[in-house]
């Protein structure tokens, strides 16, 4: 029999929901949960082993348990932590302000992680997701590649269903990249954005938009309709559920898929090494197998050395 494992740790509104979206790809016969609030990680489960009746889904194996059930983990996706509260009017708190009580969160959890393996390819959805990926990566010695976060695929996501709404097209037929933070400094990298193949120049010319595409306010929008979500519905959970589950099925599956995670950067864009960010990067069985340097125009160039700048920030705050 071949044993395919997917560890969660943190199984709360976002967790919960990447279990619903992980299981439903229907590429592990194993999933274990872990919770440091033990009848949470027991009642997920035993509410998903519910479910597994539904025809078309795998009998996998779905049970709470503990560090050493990560061992023989393939992918281990950790969304434990704190969250903040909706503050309605306003726009989402800044995900910095969770930074020192997850820094120690994740400190405790991958020291429970490293005990037991460090093949298991981690994708950290922890906020705030940079700085705390830069403490898994660099403070545990995890092999490089193999321990990467969420960073701006979930933005990205959402820049792609903005900008092909204002086309009227497939959000899939858009393809462009959110770079730099996930937070209030991710921008878009509109000179190398296409839907269709035209650039975003062309589209507004060929596809016959209302008006042209408001690049400032989509630099916006793309920030401030997670706000929405989470003073509208308290959390956020569904699109973060599939990138989760876009980047496992990458993994698992060895798709060479093209996303935007964050991982440290060490000699690009004048990075060396001191903060993790998010640019487009080939996801593989290896887990993060190649960065690639987007080209990037004047203005963004800018924009990311503040991008840049404001992660170090956080960390700093939070060492
Ligand atoms: N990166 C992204 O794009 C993205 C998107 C949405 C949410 N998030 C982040 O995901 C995290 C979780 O959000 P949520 O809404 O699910 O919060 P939540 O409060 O609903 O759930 C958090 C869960 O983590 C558990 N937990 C806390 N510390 C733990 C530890 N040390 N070990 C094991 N379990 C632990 C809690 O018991 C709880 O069940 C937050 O940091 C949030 O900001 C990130």
């Amino acid at each position: 029999m071949i044993q395919t494992k997917l560890a969660i740790i943190g199984v709360g509104h976002v967790g919960s929901q990447v279990l619903t979206d992980c299981s439903h790809l229907n590429l592990f016969s194993d999933i274990v949960l872990i919770d440091s609030n033990e009848d949470t990680a027991r009642g997920e489960a035993l509410d998903h082993r519910h479910a597994l009746a539904a025809s078309y889904r795998t009998h996998s194996k779905i049970y709470a348990g503990d560090y050493a059930d990560c061992a023989d983990a393939d992918v281990i996706i950790i969304s434990a932590g704190v969250s903040e509260k909706p503050r309605p009017g306003e726009d989402m708190p800044p995900r910095a302000l969770m930074g020192k009580e997850n820094a120690n969160e994740i400190r405790k959890i991958m020291a429970g992680i490293t005990q037991h393996t460090k093949d298991a390819i981690i994708i950290l959805i922890t906020n705030p997701v940079d700085t705390i990926t830069y403490i898994a990566e660099n403070e545990f010695d995890y092999p490089k590649g193999k321990i990467f976060g969420t960073g701006t695929t979930l933005d990205t996501f959402r820049y792609r269903q903005i900008v092909a709404a204002h086309y009227q097209v497939d959000p899939k037929n858009v393809s462009g990249y959110i770079m730099g933070e996930h937070g209030s400094t991710a921008f878009p990298a509109f000179s190398s954005t296409t839907v269709g193949a035209l650039t975003l120049t062309q589209s507004d010319a060929l596809l016959d938009p209302a008006a042209p595409l408001d690049r400032e306010f989509v630099t916006q929008e793309v920030v401030h309709t997670a706000s929405d979500v989470f003073n509208w519905k308290g959390w956020t959970n569904s699109g973060i559920g599939e990138v989760a589950a876009v980047l496992s099925r990458a993994v698992m599956l060895d798709e060479k898929s093209i996303f935007p995670v964050t991982a440290t950067v060490d000699g690009f864009y004048n990075c060396h090494g001191e903060a993790a960010f998010s640019m487009p990067c080939i996801i593989g069985r290896n887990g993060l197998e190649k960065q690639i340097p987007l080209p990037l125009d004047d203005e963004e160039y800018e924009k990311l050395q503040l991008s840049i700048k404001d992660i170090q920030f956080t960390l700093q705050s939070v060492r």
